[in-house]
């Protein structure tokens, strides 16, 4: 199998995916999986002809919108904590009542039903919890923090806090093919504000032909000058876009940079090294003004063009990006096609290059893998997640990208390992029902699918 021989080649296998971490029947699988069906492994990719890369990366290959999931087992067995973002409670390893257990659970954190309603002011009441949990279902109480401990071989690299970096604004509304009036963004954004969300990337200062759907960047900016507790950073493609997100009142904005020449062209309608060029001209003007910068790099492990991309091809643009002086570098698969077995390497690359510290993530879910990828970058140390509300997302220059991992259940998994991150997940899907309502189509977010079920259920008894 690929794996097997990507594992072979790399230095990084002892560290994130020995076989301490990966169970043996993977490597000792007889079973070869179809080529369309096979996970992007490093070492085939050179070889792919164009009509496997296509057909790798078609857009047949997205991952559907998830409109229904079961409750089935969305919760992750062995703790529930007490307070928002933080588990105040040292109950007994031992494990508790079911009773017990479900009103720890809705009083958690994690789900914060009890108080707050989802998708329609209705409260869950403890009949809600009888259905939902089987009797025999047992739940230990520890939180997240004891679970750290207690399975330290797998979890002691995360970081007790995360940066969540809200993309959707900007990365999740800019593939809409109707416009969204300026209006609904502006109110989006005073929710995902309220939510807690330290970041919310509010729009893009590129060229109305290119993104019609944000041409409205200077009304956005207009609207939110006062809207306090997030930053509100802005996508500048070159000084022209830099120079007009100042005039509107940006206090900081983001360069976007593709690892992939291909990409460059059809993103930004030029080559790698004229879009540094351009970059340390914004830079440099941002220097000037003590307005911080932060760095995108666009197909860090696949090209909708060009197939896998080399992590060497990453770490150059990286490091190009440190030396202009980005205070953070956020790493994009832009297609989602990474799993582990690029994602890692490609990561213990760029951070060779750069200090862990200033490394962001940023995946798209097109193959399910956002998750996956998520856990392994914070087992490596990575405390900088970019999410889009509700899963919303594409890039229009990158055909077969799907919605960028959700918000919600990034906040759910960082909350279930005892990770604070300050966002109310409550305040947050209501948010993303908000957008989902004015789209017309159910949330991406696999979360907020679940919980707004339990509540609609909790509605009918
Ligand atoms: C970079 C350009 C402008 C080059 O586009 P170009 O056509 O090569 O530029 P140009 O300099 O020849 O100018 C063409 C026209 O655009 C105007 N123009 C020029 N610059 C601007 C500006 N800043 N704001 C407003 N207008 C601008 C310029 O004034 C001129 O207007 P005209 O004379 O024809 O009326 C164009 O290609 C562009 O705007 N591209 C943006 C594409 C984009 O936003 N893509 C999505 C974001 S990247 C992404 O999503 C990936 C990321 C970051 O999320 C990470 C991940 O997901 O992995």
């Amino acid at each position: 199998m690929i794996i097997t021989k990507v594992l072979r080649k790399c230095s990084w296998r002892d560290t994130y995916l020995s076989r301490t971490f990966i169970p043996a029947s993977l490597f000792t699988s007889s079973s070869k999986m179809s080529s369309l069906e096979e996970p992007l492994g490093l070492d085939n990719l050179p070889n792919m002809n164009g009509v496997d890369r296509l057909r790798r990366f078609s857009t047949s290959s997205c991952r559907p919108r998830v409109d229904e999931i079961g409750m089935g087992n969305n919760w992750i067995e062995g703790r529930s904590c007490s307070s928002s973002n933080s588990c105040n409670e040292n109950y007994p390893r031992e494990t508790y009542q079911r009773r017990r257990q479900t009103k720890d659970i809705f009083r958690g954190d994690c789900l914060n039903l009890r108080t707050t309603s989802v998708g329609g002011n209705h409260r869950l009441s403890e009949n809600v919890h009888e259905s939902l949990y089987s009797p025999d279902r047992r739940y230990n109480s520890q939180c997240g923090e004891d679970i750290r401990n207690l399975t330290n071989k797998f979890l002691r690299g995360i970081p007790s806090f995360v940066k969540i970096v809200e993309v959707g604004p900007r990365d999740g509304l800019q593939n809409e093919k109707n416009i969204v009036p300026t209006a609904v963004k502006v109110e989006l954004i005073r929710r995902l504000a309220s939510s807690g969300l330290p970041v919310v990337e509010a729009t893009s200062f590129v060229s109305p032909k290119w993104v019609p759907q944000l041409a409205d960047a200077k009304d956005v900016m207009e609207a939110i000058k006062n809207v306090e507790g997030s930053s509100f950073p802005v996508l500048t493609p070159n000084i022209k876009g830099f120079e007009a997100a100042i005039a509107a009142g940006a206090k900081e904005v983001a360069i976007f940079v593709s690892a992939s020449e291909s990409f460059s062209k059809s993103n930004i309608n030029c080559s790698i090294e004229e879009s540094l060029t351009r970059y340390r001209a914004v830079a440099s003007a941002a220097r000037k003004l003590s307005i911080p910068v932060r760095g995108y790099v666009s197909c860090v492990v696949g090209c909708p063009v060009e197939g896998a991309v080399h992590p060497s091809k990453v770490a150059h643009v990286v490091k190009e990006l440190h030396n202009m002086g980005c205070y953070e570098i956020s790493l994009g698969d832009t297609i989602g096609v990474g799993t582990p077995g690029t994602v890692v390497p490609m990561l213990e690359t760029v951070m060779a290059v750069v200090p862990v510290e200033m490394l962001a993530v940023h995946f798209h879910d097109t193959y399910g893998q956002a998750l996956s990828n998520i856990l392994m970058s914070l087992q490596m140390g990575i405390s900088i997640i970019d999410s889009s509300v509700s899963g919303l997302g594409g890039c229009p220059y990158a055909k077969g990208a799907s919605g960028n991992v959700a918000t919600e259940d990034v906040v759910y998994m960082l909350h279930g390992l005892g990770v604070k991150t300050n966002v109310d997940l409550s305040k947050l899907i209501s948010a993303g029902e908000f957008i989902s309502r004015h789209l017309g189509r159910a949330s991406g977010s696999k979360t907020a699918t679940a919980l707004s079920k339990i509540t609609a259920d909790a509605s009918k008894i």
